[in-house]
């Protein structure tokens, strides 16, 4: 049986305005992802990865492009900026992890509260469920319950990963927008991160957008990979062809430096990652 399309992105274009002069982000991009999958998105610092997701996520305006869900009577535009009800809907769907956990908990407010906010806004469940809710997935993400009161400040970076993905959880996402969401821990707190994430995507069956410039990782958990250069998609399809065969001098650049020149400073989590992905 062929892969369902979950979720695809066409035309997406996005330039910024800075000092007088334009910056291209996004060129013409088009990307698919296939329903229950972890999809790859790799490339370096600036190459337009981040404005992609938060124009795929709807927190960023695109200049022009479309990306479809199946909708009811069929696929529907979710940056029709027209309709409202669909876009509360679809953000309803989709859940975003970032880089720095911290930044996604309201410092004054209690990591529970923080928890609860999202389904006291989209749902009409009741407090005290909210809060059974917010205990069950701060166990999920292996959090102690005493956890609910505590405020990020009083979290180190790894337990606050855990809560904003127990965050994440608590709409039952079924798209889960992962941005560069190790790359701001220690090395080893990264690896517990990682098997976490992937535990869970695994048994909630979400489709993942994983956005990393690390190669190596991101080959470790995606099937199917696009890689981003100044703004466009250079190559994109199956992790090993791409990996093994890639027809872009760019992903060549990128496969020498991560595999090969970088092989001696990786950590063995990520060589053991790696060599078991190819
Ligand atoms: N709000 C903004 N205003 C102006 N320029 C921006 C803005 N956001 C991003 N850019 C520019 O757009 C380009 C793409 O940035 P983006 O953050 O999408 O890249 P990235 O691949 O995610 O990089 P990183 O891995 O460092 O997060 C960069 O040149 C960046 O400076």
């Amino acid at each position: 049986m062929g892969e369902q399309e979950f979720i695809r992105a066409e035309h997406i274009n996005k330039t910024f305005s800075k000092q007088g002069k334009k910056i291209k982000a996004v060129d013409d991009v088009s990307l698919e992802l296939y329903r229950g999958e972890c999809f790859g998105l790799i490339g370096e610092s600036g190459s337009g990865k981040s404005t992609l997701a938060n124009v795929i996520a709807g927190l960023e305006k695109a200049d022009s492009g479309a990306v479809y869900m199946d909708g009811p009577g069929g696929k529907i535009n979710l940056l029709d900026a027209g309709n409202r009800k669909i876009q509360k809907e679809y953000c309803q769907k989709r859940q975003m992890i970032f880089q720095n956990p911290r930044l996604s908990f309201n410092p004054a407010m209690t990591i529970g509260k923080g928890l609860e906010e999202g389904v006291r806004y989209y749902t009409k469940i009741p407090a005290a469920r909210r809060k059974e809710l917010a205990l069950e997935n701060l166990e999920l993400v292996g959090l102690k319950r005493e956890y609910y009161d505590r405020h990020s400040s009083e979290l180190s970076g790894g337990e606050c990963q855990r809560a904003a993905i127990a965050r994440a959880l608590m709409i039952e996402p079924e798209f889960l927008i992962c941005d560069e969401i190790t790359s701001a821990l220690d090395v080893s707190v990264q690896a517990q991160i990682m098997s976490l994430f992937m535990e869970i995507q695994k048994k909630k069956k979400m489709t993942c957008l994983f956005i990393s410039h690390d190669l190596a990782l991101v080959s470790s958990i995606c099937n199917r990979i696009a890689v981003m250069y100044n703004g466009k998609i250079v190559e994109s399809g199956d992790t090993k062809q791409i990996i093994y065969h890639s027809s872009s001098n760019y992903t060549q650049k990128l496969l020498q430096s991560v595999f090969f020149a970088d092989r001696e400073t990786m950590t063995r989590y990520e060589r053991k990652k790696m060599e078991s992905s190819i």
